[in-house]
């Protein structure tokens, strides 16, 4: 598999399923499931090697107006967005029952030293949805770090959801650290 490398490496404007359809691998016997937004792709890939390596089920968000493929305009929105805290809609309408998955995996990159937007439009929709249930994020960024994902993570679900360690990736390094990265996924699978 090429992996993409670096900001933006891959986007094809708007998020990656600008020309493709979002990912929705499910099945009924899976119970984990990874939930992931990426812009331009690299949160995808890590997505793609999370499901590869655990089994697990996929679900790609998707917003219903796609952000921009000119990355200064994107972030220009985003920040706009977080400001007046008006996050993203998204198109949720065959998210599937969460009762299914015992672990759910976050996948998002990082904008503005937090989750990016659809993310956090995500968890203040369906957050109540992972009650008892172990929760971990992988994010890749721009070398910053994970900012306060746990925070948010820990704030937007409920009191019963068990926030396990999350894993965060500086975006030109993907290739290179896919060991890591299966490394943290056996680890989160032990956490159960
Ligand atoms: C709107 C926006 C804001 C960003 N803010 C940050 C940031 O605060 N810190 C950081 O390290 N990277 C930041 N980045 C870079 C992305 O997190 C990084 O390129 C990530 O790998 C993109 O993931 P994707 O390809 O899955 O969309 C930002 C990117 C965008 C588009």
């Amino acid at each position: 598999m090429t992996l993409p490398k670096g900001r933006g490496a891959r986007s094809d404007g708007a998020d990656t399923n600008q020309n493709q359809m979002p990912v929705r691998r499910l099945t009924p016997a899976a119970t984990t499931l990874v939930i992931y937004f990426s812009r331009s792709g690299n949160t995808e890939a890590q997505a793609q090697l999370a499901a590869q390596t655990l089994g697990a089920d996929e679900y790609e968000l998707v917003v219903q107006n796609p952000y921009p493929a000119n990355y200064a305009a994107s972030v220009s929105r985003a920040t706009a967005e977080r400001e007046a805290a008006t996050w993203p809609e998204l198109r949720l309408t065959d998210l599937p029952d969460l009762r299914q998955y015992q672990l759910i995996l976050l996948g998002h990159p990082i904008w503005a030293m937090t989750p990016a937007n659809p993310m956090r439009r995500f968890l203040q929709v369906a957050g109540s949805q992972l009650a008892n249930k172990a929760v971990a994020s992988f994010s890749t960024n721009a070398g910053y770090g994970a900012g306060d994902t746990q925070t948010v993570l820990q704030r937007l679900t409920p009191n019963s959801t068990q926030i396990l360690p999350n894993y965060t990736i500086h975006d030109i390094n993907l290739e290179n650290t896919t060991g890591a990265f299966k490394h943290w996924l056996q680890q989160t699978k032990e956490f159960l």
